[in-house]
């Protein structure tokens, strides 16, 4: 019995956030539809859980001694960067980026010839995607692709600059578009990916309005960008080009590429945004037409696989820190002060857990991840009760998603599909008051929902460098002829990762990483259920 890597269906997942143990599985409930169990061949061992994928089916049979050879040759085959000279015979010409070609064609400062300079990476230069080699696949937030958790080497392509480019500058046109929830940081990108195309001689940039709807809509007409009018873009929240959800006809969407002579499109959106700009680059690649499709991933919810982070989770994580500050000070300064505060986060709970850690205010953190029950001995209103009598006040910090098993479902969507959440906030906030009117005990509850506010204000610093980097990293990977990635941060290195590699599933905490126990640590909550 060997497991299935990959195959039509299913491949273990060594990348993903999951974990391995059974503990793991049991807790992630039903919220990871789509994993399924994969077998190792030797028993006794917690089975690891495999996501869906695509491609072809590779049979990993681990008493076989090539079998790491094997998977990291299927590994490389899935993290290759589709490229335009898949489908064209290109020859690439010697860049136009260059940061010292102004100042002395002929070679830098100390005579060295510009061919020689070393600002430029690699093809073949590469990022280890991990780097912990845990000894056990009970370590904590272990992730195994065998059962003796041996060390694999998972590379993955180094962004930036490449000494040779395929397009004429002067022939570009590049648009750029920013789809789905607002985020803190999309200025900066658009600014970033606009200064970059101008400093390898594009001259005809534009940016797309309201998302995927700019491409289709009538009325709605594309903006020309320069540098001299996204200066200083960055100094606000929002997005310059406008936002939207739902609406994407892949066809319609890319008869306007064609139709706009579009070379390269830039797109800065979440996990549907990423799926949308995959189905472009794949639909450009049917009709043969020479368009480089790059995403920048961008989401205050951080749901998007293998990356460190996406830009703007940090800005929203500081600015719910501060949802959570007043609901800390409400609550001490009230008589049984209970504050409650519902963070966003579609699918995960990586902002509340994030802002409770960095509060350190929280008593009580709940995540979608981790199933609770508000009643009952082990529920969170008794041990609310107890806080009362031991520390006279408490503070509760509730991921959206959270507990959807308690309430009704809307059965609602947003345009673009995503389910919309029955409120979780308000169901606590009155189940709470009954709670302790029932049994006697004065208890003050004071909600704080800041929704839109952690989301619509302007990049922090962190993320500002962020945004500056995947932006630019966004051109160069245009100008290198890739198509079909997206530009990231992995394991603290700059990279591009194939789109379909990051849309398989959505990034969810793992409640047996080292993450969740810290937070876990911080609160001194036991468990709810
Ligand atoms: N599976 C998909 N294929 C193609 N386009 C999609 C897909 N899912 C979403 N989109 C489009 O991507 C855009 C943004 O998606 P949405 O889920 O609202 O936000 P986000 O990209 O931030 O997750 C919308 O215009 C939506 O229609
Ligand atoms: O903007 P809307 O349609 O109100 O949706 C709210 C959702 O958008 C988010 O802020 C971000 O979602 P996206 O990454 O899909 O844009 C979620 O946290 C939240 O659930
Ligand atoms: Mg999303």
């Amino acid at each position: 019995m060997a497991f299935a890597l990959k195959s039509s269906g299913n491949f273990c997942s060594t990348q993903h956030q999951w974990l391995h143990s059974t503990r793991d599985r049991s807790l992630s409930g039903s919220s990871h539809s789509n994993a399924k169990e994969c077998t190792f061949k030797k028993t006794n061992r917690p089975a690891p859980l495999c996501v869906k994928a695509t491609s072809t089916k590779v049979e990993l049979d681990f008493n076989d001694p090539s079998w790491k050879q094997k998977f990291q040759e299927d590994w490389d085959k899935r993290f290759n960067l589709p490229r335009i000279t898949d489908i064209y015979d290109l020859n690439p010409r010697p860049t136009t980026f260059s940061l010292k070609k102004n100042r002395n064609p002929a070679g830098d400062e100390n005579g060295t010839p510009m061919d020689k300079w070393n600002g430029y990476v690699d093809n073949d230069d590469r990022a280890l995607l991990k780097v912990i080699k845990y000894a056990s696949p009970n370590s904590a937030g272990a992730e195994c692709i065998d059962p003796d958790c041996s060390w694999v080497e998972q590379w993955v392509h180094r962004a930036g600059p490449r000494k040779e480019i395929y397009y004429e500058p002067e022939e570009v046109k590049a648009a750029i578009v920013t789809c789905g929830g607002l985020c803190p940081g999309l200025n900066d990108v658009i600014r970033q990916i606009v200064f970059t195309l101008e400093t390898y001689g594009v001259k005809n940039i534009v940016g797309i309005p309201f998302g995927y709807r700019g491409f289709f809509e009538k009325g709605l007409k594309e903006m020309p960008l320069s540098r001299h009018l996204v200066e200083n873009i960055n100094l606000a929240g929002g997005s310059f080009l406008g936002v939207s959800r739902g609406g994407a006809k892949t066809s319609e969407i890319v008869d306007s590429i064609q139709a706009r002579r579009i070379d390269m499109l830039f797109v800065l959106g979440g996990n549907g945004t990423h799926a949308g700009a995959n189905a472009i680059h794949e639909e450009c690649r049917k009709r043969k037409l020479k368009v480089s499709v790059v995403a920048v991933p961008k989401t205050i919810d951080n749901d998007i696989l293998l990356m460190d982070k996406t830009f703007g989770f940090d800005t929203a994580v500081e600015e719910a820190q501060r949802a959570i500050n007043s609901a800390y000070i409400e609550a001490r300064s009230a008589y049984h002060g209970i504050g409650l505060v519902k963070l966003m986060g579609r699918s995960s709970g990586f902002i509340a857990m994030h802002a409770s850690l960095s509060s350190g205010q929280v008593d009580v953190c709940l995540i979608p991840e981790v199933p609770f029950t508000l009643d009952g001995e082990y529920g969170v209103l008794r041990h609310l009760e107890h806080l009362l009598k031991t520390k006279g006040f408490c503070v509760v910090c509730v991921a959206e998603a959270a507990g959807q098993d308690l309430l009704q479902k809307s059965g609602a969507t947003d345009a673009s599909g995503n389910v919309i959440f029955s409120d979780i906030g308000v169901h606590m906030q009155q189940k709470i008051k009954i709670h302790f009117k029932d049994i006697g005990v004065p208890a003050d509850v004071k909600y704080i929902d800041p929704t839109y506010m952690v989301r619509a204000c302007r990049a922090n610093a962190s993320d500002a460098i962020l945004c500056t980097v995947l932006g630019q990293n966004a051109v160069h990977g245009a100008f290198a002829g890739f198509s079909g990635i997206t530009s990231c941060i992995c394991n603290t290195h700059y990279v591009y990762l194939p789109i379909t590699e990051v849309i398989t599933a959505p990034k969810r905490v793992n409640p047996n990483s080292r993450m969740w126990h810290r937070c876990l640590t911080s609160t001194g909550q036991p468990d709810f259920h």
